[in-house]
């Protein structure tokens, strides 16, 4: 996959260098490159914002540096965090892990000129996408943790490919709680049934874990679980 991350804070991407992102790189699992958007500037102050039209607080990033930047590295799929974006989810995450090139536009300021978004869509796909009912500085951060959830879902960049399937959000459930040794800490037991060695009486337990937490704490992700994969008594909360 190759990625392309467009920024006025290159020094931000450190962490897209460490840990299994980082191997994901050196392995070429991953072609990862971070662009500074003042290369694309062309006055002696490397200017990327701008007052905004109609007036208001702050300033806005300049549509040139943009149209130059995305010219030069698209075309390819187009995401840029915005707390105005649709909110991103594990199925996003998914979608994007199976594409060959993505484009992540860091905005700062009061955002990006409207017109590069427009521009860009008439070329290229384009998601905004937010992270959370929060506001950030900028995109970086939300870069960060978007590559994060994609790049794990990288065939070959997790050693053992099946934690993906029982985790959080990839059945559409919060899973289970788990426990390592010992057997007992600070008066607390794990519970029998994980050391029984019944595998079946395991994985229900653990399902029935999931379905009481995702209720408990995520009454939406609930309502949206697939009713095939429920039979009546498992819809009892
Ligand atoms: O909250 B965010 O994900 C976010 C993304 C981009 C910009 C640009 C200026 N503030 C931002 C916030």
């Amino acid at each position: 996959m190759r990625v392309d991350v467009i920024t006025i804070f290159p020094d931000y991407f450190g962490p897209l260098s460490l840990s299994l992102i980082g191997k994901a790189r050196g392995s070429g699992l991953l072609d990862l490159e971070v662009h500074d958007l003042r290369t694309w500037t062309s006055d002696v102050h490397r200017t990327v914002d701008d007052t905004p039209y109609g007036g208001g607080p702050g300033m806005v990033m300049r549509p040139e540096p943009w149209g130059q930047a995305l010219d030069a590295v698209g075309p390819g799929t187009l995401i840029v965090p915005s707390p105005v974006g649709k909110p991103f989810t594990q199925a996003d995450a998914q979608a994007l892990a199976s594409l060959d090139h993505l484009i992540f536009a860091c905005g700062r300021y009061e955002g990006i000129d409207q017109r590069v978004i427009d521009d860009a869509a008439a070329r290229m796909p384009v998601l905004e996408v937010s992270l959370g009912d929060y506001v950030l500085f900028g995109g970086e951060v939300a870069v960060i943790v978007i590559m994060e959830a994609i790049t794990r879902l990288l065939p070959g960049v997790l050693g053992n490919a099946d934690s993906l399937t029982e985790e959080s959000h990839a059945a559409g459930l919060l899973e289970a709680p788990v426990y390592t040794k010992p057997a007992s800490w600070r008066d607390r037991d794990v519970p029998d049934v994980l050391r029984s060695g019944d595998h079946g009486r395991i994985a229900r337990w653990r399902r029935d874990q999931s379905l009481l937490r995702t209720a408990a704490r995520r009454p939406d992700m609930m309502a949206a679980y697939p009713p095939s994969s429920l039979d009546k008594a498992d819809r009892k909360t």
